[in-house]
């Protein structure tokens, strides 16, 4: 044995090769300060050891190394410039130790090598894979950028074209495209990867392979003749402005600094790598990216923790085939869960199934899917309008129409068919699941399951607890929705839950600078311009359904009155009573058509405009900063309470949720990251700046004794 630690080995083989074995104690290896530190040493005692001749880096894991240790980058990105600078100096300097060892090197590479694990197999002269990898830099959709040297080896190992695109799109490589770029040097299969790795390493010491001028073409400044040079990074940083947009900064720093260091040699170009990080370490948008990153680890650990006491769900049922029924029925089947579709139309039945083969047709012309596979899912849909197949469903999901009566009597009616130990849930969006649990004999197994619309295309689901269901009910519905590809949180009984509860403050919010005259597309074109909403709140009312909305905004004022009552007509009961729906009859706030390619239009109507201005009289205009003060504070504030309210349990649980479910930007990471990163002290300030608008924009105590702490609601 050269060497060994909690996280590498070394020891040496015939031929005088080193095996460097990553293999740290937790499932995958990752580069943490420790292993950082260990490598350091690792490669101090190869050098101390006479007549080596080459060394193979190797994982002891079935991913090679998954990244950089994220949990450690919040703090250590809040410490002064020079204690990071100094963390980046002393981690390059171990790249480098590696990177200009005497002989050859090569990696041989099973599953996740990404960020630091990419940058390490960067370091090394050769590259072989197995088919399992997944090789990648996704720094950039943490705000940052590749911080151990990724931005200078990538591109003078594959081109300045290439790089660029794995950088700034983040996204990680099968090894047939590695290989294609010359990323990699070769692909074999799993169980040949050490013995062809060894091989192609004792090719390069034989001097078979010229692994030196390889070498010394990674030390040396980007071959690109000027034009061609221009052109690439030109035509890199358009495309990256319009995917990433101004929000998201790092895809385009990316190529700064590569085109920045394209003239330079290595430790010149990673001194320019250096400098960008820090920058981009230190923005808003690094820590709200980073704390997304988190949060949905967290997020998952709860559920891959609740699987553990779930009760197994090997078929299901959904009552109802209608838009969401159909949804959910697609989902489960295509994850594996064979699903019995219960409706009592048979058009209905038809069209679910429909909905179904067009999502999978589609998949198959994307080529992510094939006829095979389409039929599978298909076959593990069972439609019926017979309640006799439910019988074996180990849950069963509820989702007719919203109306309380007709789902008591569907809720009893399933009971009677169902096993003993079947879970039931709801999909209602309004409807309170404890006046729900009380049509039920055993209302211990049931609770709320909130799907959003596009059910394949949402990734949250809300899963309620009623006051009477069992944890093994919450549990089981939780796993049955990761299984379904979904984030599941759990949250408690109450109006709206948690996503509309704190949705509806938001678009009374909408409602009252209308009502004083605003103009809706104004309002829009702020909240997704500048604050950076996938849809404003007029295109999003639209998009639900203003007689959707209209009905859930009624169980809102219902349930919290004081704040939520209202005292007069607003737009939203406007557009409602002139039957412009939204996109569903083609005219909302706006109106709605067809273009010549078959893609829908959104166009402002005057009609609308007439119908507004009849109620609330001349349009005003309103600064950005006052139209979002007077959206965001409502919403924020119910965020606020709901937590303290115990509806939900965390911070990260409800950042979680409106990214998921409500398209919150990511870039700024949630309510509470929002909070924190204004200051609640400047919060609270500016809340009550509106607070003579009412209810909805009163802070709570809480939040202004939080204030008075200099408290916040994460700790870094
Ligand atoms: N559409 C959304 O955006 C959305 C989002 C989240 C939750 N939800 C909720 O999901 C549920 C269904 O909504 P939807 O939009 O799919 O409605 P929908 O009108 O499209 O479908 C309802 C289906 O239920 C069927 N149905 C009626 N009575 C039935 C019975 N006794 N047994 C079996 N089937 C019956 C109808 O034939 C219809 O096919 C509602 O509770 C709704 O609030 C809807």
């Amino acid at each position: 044995m050269i060497y060994q630690s909690p996280t590498i080995q070394v020891e040496q083989l015939e031929d005088n090769i080193a095996r460097l074995c990553f293999n740290a104690a937790g499932s995958v290896n990752k580069f943490d300060r420790e292993t950082l530190t260990s490598l350091d040493a690792a490669l101090d005692a190869i050098k101390q050891q006479p007549n080596l001749k080459g060394l193979m880096l190797v994982s002891g894991k079935d991913a090679f190394i998954v990244g950089a240790d994220i949990t450690e980058f919040l703090g250590l990105f809040a410490q002064d410039d020079a204690v990071l600078l100094n963390w980046l100096e002393e981690a390059n300097k171990v790249f480098n130790k590696l990177e200009d060892l005497p002989f050859p090197t090569i990696s041989a590479i099973k599953g996740f090598a990404l960020g630091g694990g990419c940058e390490t197999i960067l370091a090394t002269d050769l590259r072989v894979a197995d088919t399992t990898a997944r090789i990648g830099l996704p720094e950039t959709k943490l705000g940052i950028i590749p911080g151990f040297g990724g931005t200078v080896r990538l591109p003078r190992v594959i081109g300045a074209d290439n790089a660029l695109e794995w950088i700034t799109t983040g996204k990680d490589q099968r090894p047939e495209a590695a290989l294609k770029v010359g990323a990699i040097d070769a692909v074999v299969a799993p169980e040949a990867l050490e013995t062809a790795a060894i091989q192609m390493l004792n090719d390069a010491i034989a001097e078979k392979i010229d692994w030196q001028s390889r070498r010394n073409h990674k030390l040396s400044p980007l071959t690109l003749p000027k034009l061609e040079a221009m052109m690439s990074f030109a035509t890199a940083k358009g495309m990256v402005f319009q995917v990433a947009g101004k929000h998201y900064p790092a895809p385009m720093a990316a190529v700064d600094v590569i085109e920045q260091a394209a003239g330079a040699k290595r430790d010149e170009a990673l001194q320019i790598e250096h400098q960008a990080f820090l920058k981009l370490a230190k923005t808003e948008v690094a820590q709200a990216l980073i704390g997304i990153f988190l949060n949905d680890q967290l997020v998952k650990g709860k559920a891959k923790k609740a699987s553990k006491q779930a009760k197994p769900v090997n078929s299901a049922a959904v009552l109802g085939a209608g838009i969401m029924g159909g949804g959910i029925a697609y989902q489960s089947a295509s994850k594996g869960t064979p699903i019995v579709m219960k409706d009592i139309a048979q058009p209905a039945l038809e069209l679910g199934l429909g909905e179904a083969s067009k999502l999978l047709t589609a998949q198959i012309k994307r080529g992510r899917s094939t006829p095979e596979k389409m039929a599978a899912v298909l076959n593990n849909i069972t439609a019926t309008l017979d309640y006799s197949a439910v019988k074996q469903a180990d849950i069963v999901v509820e989702a007719v129409v919203e109306h309380p009566k007709v789902k008591a009597t569907v809720l009893a009616e399933v009971e009677e068919h169902v096993s003993e130990d079947a879970i039931i849930a709801s999909n209602t969006s309004t409807i309170s699941i404890n006046l729900l649990a009380k049509s039920l004999k055993k209302p211990e197994r049931f609770c709320g399951m909130h799907f959003f619309n596009p059910v394949h295309k949402m990734p949250l689901v809300e899963v309620i607890r009623g006051e009477n269901s069992s944890e093994e009910t919450i549990a089981s519905v939780v796993a049955y929705a990761a299984k379904m590809g979904k984030t599941p949180i759990v949250v408690n009984d109450c109006p709206g839950f948690f996503v509309n509860r704190v949705l509806f403050p938001y678009f009374a919010g909408f409602s009252g600078l209308l009502a004083d005259g605003a103009d809706f597309a104004a309002i829009d074109k702020v909240m997704e311009k500048q604050f950076g909403w996938p849809m404003g709140p007029a295109y999003l009312l639209d998009v639900v359904g203003l007689d959707t909305g209209h009905h859930a905004q009624a169980v809102m004022a219902e349930g919290f009155p004081d704040r939520m009552g209202k005292t007069g007509k607003d737009a939203i009961d406007v557009m409602f009573e002139a039957q412009r729906f939204g996109q569903k009859n083609a005219k909302g706030f706006y109106q709605y058509s067809v273009d010549r390619r078959g893609k829908p239009k959104k166009d402002i109507d005057p009609v609308s405009y007439e119908l507004l201005g009849n109620t609330f009289g001349e349009l005003k205009e309103f600064t950005k900063d006052e139209i979002i003060a007077r959206t965001m504070i409502p919403m924020i504030i119910e965020t606020v309470r709901c937590l303290e309210e115990g509806i939900i349990a965390t911070p990260a649980e409800a950042d979680m949720g409106l990214v998921y479910g409500l398209g919150f930007p990511p870039f700024r990471g949630g309510v509470f990251r929002y909070i924190d990163t204004m200051g609640v002290a400047n919060f609270v300030a500016l809340a009550d700046k509106y607070a003579h608008l009412g209810g909805l924009y009163q802070v709570t105590d809480k939040m202004r004794e939080l204030a008075a702490n200099n408290g916040s609601y994460y700790q870094a």
